[in-house]
């Protein structure tokens, strides 16, 4: 069987009778940046929760990094790097004496690379986590999920709070990560996130996946605002048959529709016309998605 850095099998968990996620079918691929987009309450936590056996499913398994996320809960959780929604442990310790707890539980640490990145993070080590605003501890957070160099690291809406500079800095080092052939799945709102960052993304919506893009096909869906203005008139009916079109409004002298995917066969049939005037517009990804699956774009 092909490897795969996750691979649910019909995962589904039910919280008594309500639903967090059903029936997921992931495969996330060695070495890709996967994206997990969704709104809030569809299931991105619970999955993540799952994959790490901090809850059980109701039916359904996941592997991870090869081994069963329950039998092997232990080594799983080990060998990958986890930033939780929120990060509130340690309280009592401080920011390097939290990390260097880690060490315990992940094994040698190279701590130059450690220190590495609590530099380009910017934070103070010598402040106690119970005392640091969220931004600090967010850093802590992150630093701790990439400081063993896993080969998969689970981020749970890592942007969530961030400054500018921690975001860049956070984007920089996903980027490293994945140059060096390790394996990113990252759960997010953000449309604009995910079509920078992630190599696919799967969507989902109510507890299910609807759909798994190819990042840059993430445009593929794109949806284009079209007007024309014609010399001639042009009879009503004439862009009736397209399937491509919505929100078509037309007027013996001007059209105006949204245009999803390729524009061809509109231009095309158009251009039978005299066209005096014509703009055109892409939409953002956001509003694909809002129309698509009512989902927002936060970032
Ligand atoms: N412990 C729980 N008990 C009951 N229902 C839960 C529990 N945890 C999550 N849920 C429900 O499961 C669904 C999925 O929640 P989940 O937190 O996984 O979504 P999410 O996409 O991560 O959203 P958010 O970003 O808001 O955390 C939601 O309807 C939520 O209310």
């Amino acid at each position: 069987m092909r490897y795969l850095v996750i691979r649910t099998e019909n995962l589904t968990k039910m919280y008594g009778r309500h639903l967090g996620v059903r029936d997921l079918m992931l495969e996330v691929e060695p070495g890709e940046v996967f994206g997990f987009l969704g709104p809030d309450g569809s299931g991105k936590t619970t999955t993540i929760r799952l994959l790490l056996d901090f809850v059980r499913p109701t039916s359904g398994r996941a592997l991870v990094l090869g081994l069963d996320s329950r039998q092997d809960s232990l080594k799983v959780r080990r060998q990958v790097g986890y930033l939780p929604g929120e990060f509130d442990f340690f309280a009592h310790q401080t920011g390097g004496a939290a990390l260097r707890s880690f060490e315990t539980l992940r094994g040698k640490l190279d701590w130059a690379y450690v220190d590495g990145l609590v530099e380009r993070f910017g934070l103070d080590v010598d402040q106690k986590i119970g005392d640091m605003p969220a931004l600090e501890r967010r850093k802590v957070g992150l630093i701790q999920a990439f400081m063993h160099r896993p080969e998969l690291i689970l981020l749970d809406e890592p942007s969530r709070g961030l400054d500018l500079a921690t975001q860049q800095a956070l984007y920089q080092l996903i980027a490293e990560v994945r140059q060096e052939g390790r394996t990113v799945f990252l759960a997010s709102n953000s449309v604009c996130e995910m079509e920078r960052l992630c190599d696919r993304a799967a969507v989902l919506y109510g507890g299910q996946v609807m759909a798994v893009e190819r990042g840059v096909h993430l445009r593929a869906r794109a949806l284009r605002r079209i007007e024309m203005r014609f010399a001639t008139p042009v009879p009503l009916g004439a862009f009736d048959a397209l399937p491509n079109l919505q929100d078509l409004h037309i007027t013996p002298h001007s059209l105006s529709c949204t245009v999803r995917g390729d524009p061809d066969t509109l231009l095309k049939l158009a251009s039978q016309y005299r066209i005096t005037d014509m703009l055109s517009q892409s939409l953002s990804l956001e509003e694909v998605f809002r129309r698509d699956y009512g989902i927002t774009c936060a970032a």
